[in-house]
Parts: structure tokens; C-alpha cells; sequence
């Protein structure tokens, strides 16, 4: 996809060095150059310790990039702090895996969602409650849940619960790093299933991270391959294909297929089990 608007983020020859006292240096990430367009979803494939974790933690500066530069919009966003780190992080939202990690366990759902909707002064306290109804609703949960504490949720509820908290900001982009990939294979795919219909009510940027290619595919327009710490190749996801060229995307694309071919058994599976029950 070439695009003539400014990109709402920009990756110039980023580089993440972990130093590690008595061991050798770790590059994470070396000379990255991606950009987010408006509207767009960008997919981050690779596999563990291909340095996907550290890109999405450096543009939310939970970790410092070693060299290169972060651009938000026109406003570079490498080395920010306080207040101005906090506006930044309003606007580029993270969800990760592990959604049980994020919330406080004597917090009730109806709280956790409401919390940043006060704490970035966007509204007050009855508005807010308000507005944290009509996220649980959008994003599948019942007004029931608002009273629920975050143990009483399966994984795939918290893991909406805490897209209701992000969604409720209102962000420019939403980083979504293997927020799928602690699911269940049929509840990972009704959360993909409700970010593809979220982005399509919304319009929003998103960048998606998993190790799944097949996942990835489904809710990417782009997708770059990374593989130890470098951008290998970027693609076009409808034509993932016919355009592949790199030797490491090949590979990937045809675990992709079996690991399809292995998700497509569980389902069916899964379904056998849903009749067999219901007779
Ligand atoms: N805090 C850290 N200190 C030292 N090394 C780190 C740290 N975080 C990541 N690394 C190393 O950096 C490399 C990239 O890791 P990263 O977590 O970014 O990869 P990843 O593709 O997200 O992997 P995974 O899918 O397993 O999370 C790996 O070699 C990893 O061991």
C-alpha cells in the first residue's frame, strides 16, 4: 500500500540494544524503518525472540530505543516525559496477552473501564459510568459484568474488558500484541471477529503482533515480517501469496497452513462435541 497522507507513526532506523551484565549484548532490533498509515492495520509477524515484544514496547516507551527516532503524527515521540509521555500513551493504546496481568483483582470490571475515562479528565463520574455501559456493550459484555471482579470473567471476557478500556480513550492506535494468543482457538477467533468490527465502526489504526501468521492475515491490510530484529520484508496481506519473496516469509506462510489445517480439526472437533451435547 503506498499512501501520500503523513503516516500517524514512523519507525526511522530504530535499534534496541539490551546490555546484560558478564553475557553478550542482545540487538533486539536492528535499523527498523516501518510506517502506520490513518485507517490502516499493520501486522507484525515473526517468531519468539524475533524482537516484535521489544519494536511495540519502544514506541510505547516502556523501553528506550538504543538509536533511531519514534515519530507520532509530525511530533517526535522517541525520548518523551511526563506529562507529555502521558498524552502520548492516551493516544497510542496497548493490549496485550495476558489480560488478567492489567487489572487490579479488587477492582471491579465497571471501574477498570471507567478509571482512565477520569484520570485523563475526559468526563465526569456519571458520564463516565454512562459511557463505560455502552463500551461493555460494544465490545460484548452485559451491564451485569460492569459488578463482576476481573477472576469471575473467563479469559476471552477480560481480554474484551480490556479492549473496552482501551477502545474508551478514544485512540489514534490501538498495538495489540498477542492479544489473541493465550485464547482459546474459538474464542481467539470471536475476539479477531470483534476487531475487525470495531476498526470497521471506527476507522482506527491498529497494529496487530503475533507469532500467527494466519491470525495476522486476517485483520492486517500490511504485514511485516521480522525475523532477528530486522524487518525482512513487508507485504501486502491480499496478496501475502503471490508476493512473498523472502525465503523466512515462506516458511512462515506454510507452518501457517498447517497450523490452519490443525485450528479447522479443533473447530470441528469442538462442534462435533456442541451437537453430541445438545441431542
Ligand atoms: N528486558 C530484556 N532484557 C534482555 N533481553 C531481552 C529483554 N527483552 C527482550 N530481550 C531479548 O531480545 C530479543 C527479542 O525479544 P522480544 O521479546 O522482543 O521478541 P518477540 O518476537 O516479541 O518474542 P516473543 O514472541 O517470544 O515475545 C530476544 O533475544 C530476547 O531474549
Amino acid at each position: 500500500m503506498t499512501d501520500n497522507r503523513w503516516p500517524i507513526l514512523k519507525l526511522n532506523q530504530v535499534c534496541k540494544t539490551y546490555d546484560l551484565k558478564g553475557q553478550q549484548s542482545v540487538q533486539a532490533l536492528q535499523n527498523i524503518n516501518l510506517e502506520l498509515y490513518p485507517g490502516e492495520c499493520l501486522g507484525i509477524v515473526g517468531q519468539s525472540g524475533s524482537g516484535k515484544s521489544s519494536l511495540a514496547k519502544c514506541v510505547t516507551q516502556l523501553e528506550q530505543v538504543t538509536s533511531g527516532e519514534i515519530w507520532y503524527r509530525q511530533q517526535e515521540i522517541t525520548r518523551l516525559k511526563g506529562e507529555k509521555l502521558r498524552q502520548m500513551r492516551k493516544q497510542i493504546q496497548m493490549v496485550f496477552q495476558e489480560p488478567a496481568a492489567i487489572f487490579n483483582p479488587r477492582m471491579k470490571v465497571g471501574r477498570f473501564i471507567c478509571e482512565p475515562l477520569l484520570n485523563y479528565k475526559m468526563m465526569k463520574r456519571e458520564q463516565a459510568v454512562q459511557e463505560m455501559r455502552v463500551l461493555l456493550e460494544r465490545v460484548g459484555l452485559s451491564a451485569a459484568d460492569a459488578d463482576k471482579y476481573p477472576h469471575e470473567l473467563s479469559g476471552g471476557q477480560q481480554q474484551r474488558a480490556v479492549i473496552a478500556r482501551a477502545i474508551g480513550l478514544r485512540p489514534d492506535v490501538i498495538l495489540y500484541d498477542e492479544a489473541t494468543s493465550a485464547l482459546d482457538v474459538s474464542i481467539q477467533q470471536q475476539i479477531l471477529d470483534l476487531l475487525i468490527e470495531l476498526r470497521r465502526e471506527t476507522g482506527g489504526s491498529s497494529i496487530f503482533i503475533s507469532h500467527d501468521l494466519a491470525v495476522v492475515q486476517q485483520v492486517s491490510d500490511r504485514i511485516a515480517v521480522m525475523h532477528e530484529g530486522k524487518v525482512v520484508e513487508i507485504v501486502d496481506s491480499s496478496k501475502l501469496t503471490s508476493s512473498a519473496n523472502h525465503g523466512y516469509t515462506r516458511g512462515l506462510m506454510s507452518s501457517a497452513l498447517s497450523l490452519r489445517a490443525l485450528r479447522d480439526r479443533v473447530q470441528m472437533r469442538e462442534r462435533i462435541e456442541v451437537l453430541a451435547g445438545s441431542r
